[in-house]
């Protein structure tokens, strides 16, 4: 059977490319935390498969194996096409890859004929084992030489986004973030509030991670640098490690008992005066921050930097509010199978 998109949803994503170009690895190292090296051993991917992920949206991710010719007649190409949000074309940057530009713009012609709204990403991977040099080189060859095929299809004005992406480093989960971000729609909404979380929070930079996968659904509008994702991200694993450490507290002992989840918040006072603060959102969603504004650097007094940090927790509890409400909302407008609204909220 043909895999088919959920019903009522365009956020899912359709991973293809040539075989052995790293579809199924990217999969298992940012949905499924497998370590890097281990997807050497991978099989070759044989049928299609889908995997749903609930996140701020609930998302679907469909891999199509190499070998398979979604072109032959009894394959339902066009409803397939019809019902993503955004293809995902991999390109083995290591590799020869000529056949895989020409196999591009033939799937991007047909995509594009049958659903106009698609996102088209293409994912240059597996960099790491080329030079600083020959990456640029790389990524100016195969825009340069799809911008040629499209156009040689009247296929000018088709919007295609490149990412130069690696699965042994941080490239994959910034390219994933960009791409998930694309299918919410309420995310100028989500843009806007962090961006009045920052002003009003001493914060310099701010992301909304999908906890499991670490992609960052939204972050404020300043330029994402990614040493800072890094930190932020990996303060995420490391607050989780020392959360499975502690017995529970009286505290959130009476919050379990009352039917609330333990609500989980961190803040680190890094060695260079910035303090990284991470607080439990909505379904799977965490606000991790980094702060390095002057009141609560290091050497100002224990009192500044406790008001600073009670002025966080305020607005980042008002951020979570609208979360909710915004949340709450887009399912009013999307009514789940059984007619009633989702309510669950952790
Ligand atoms: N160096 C490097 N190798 C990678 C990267 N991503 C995947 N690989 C390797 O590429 C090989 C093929 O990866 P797969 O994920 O099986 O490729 P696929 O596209 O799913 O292949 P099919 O299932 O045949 O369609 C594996 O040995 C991976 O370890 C990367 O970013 N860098």
């Amino acid at each position: 059977m043909e895999p088919t998109a959920k019903d009522n949803t365009n956020a899912t994503i359709l991973l293809m490319g040539l075989r052995r170009g790293g579809k199924s690895s990217i999969c298992k190292v940012v949905f499924h935390n497998m370590q890097p090296l281990d997807t050497l051993y991978l099989e070759s991917t044989s049928k299609p498969t889908t995997e749903q992920f609930s996140s701020l949206i609930d998302l679907s991710v469909m891999e199509l194996p190499g070998q398979l010719n979604y072109f032959e007649p009894n394959y339902d190409s066009e409803r397939l096409f019809s019902s993503i949000g955004a293809l995902v074309y991999v390109i083995d940057s290591q590799d020869e890859y000529l056949n895989a530009l020409t196999n591009l713009s033939m799937i991007i012609e047909f995509a594009y004929k049958v659903n106009p709204k698609i996102n088209i990403e293409v994912l240059i991977h597996k960099i790491d084992g080329l030079s600083e040099d020959y990456r640029i080189d790389a990524q100016r060859d195969i825009m340069q030489r799809t911008g040629d095929e499209l156009l040689d299809l009247g296929l000018e004005g088709v919007q295609v986004s490149f990412y130069l992406t690696s699965i042994f480093d941080h490239s994959i989960y910034e390219a994933f973030s960009r791409i998930v971000q694309k299918l919410i729609p309420e995310l100028p909404s989500l843009e806007n509030m962090l961006d009045n979380l920052v002003q009003h929070s001493s914060i310099d930079k701010v992301f909304l991670f999908d906890v499991n996968s670490k992609i960052y659904v939204a972050t404020d509008s300043s330029p994402v640098d990614i040493q800072t994702y890094e930190v932020c991200a990996e303060f995420i694993d490391i607050t989780i490690d020392l959360d499975d450490l502690y017995v529970e507290n009286e505290r959130t002992k009476g919050a379990v008992a009352s039917g609330r989840d333990k609500e989980l918040k961190s803040i680190s006072h890094l060695s260079n005066g910035s303090i990284l603060y991470l607080k439990q959102m909505i379904r799977g969603l965490a606000l991790v921050a980094l702060i390095r504004n002057d009141d609560v650097r290091k050497g100002s007094t224990d009192t500044n930097q406790d008001k600073s940090l009670a002025i966080i927790d305020y607005n980042v509890n008002l951020f979570k509010q609208s979360l909710i409400k915004i949340w709450k909302n887009s399912r009013l407008e999307q009514p789940t199978p059984n007619g009633g609204v989702a309510d669950q909220l952790a």
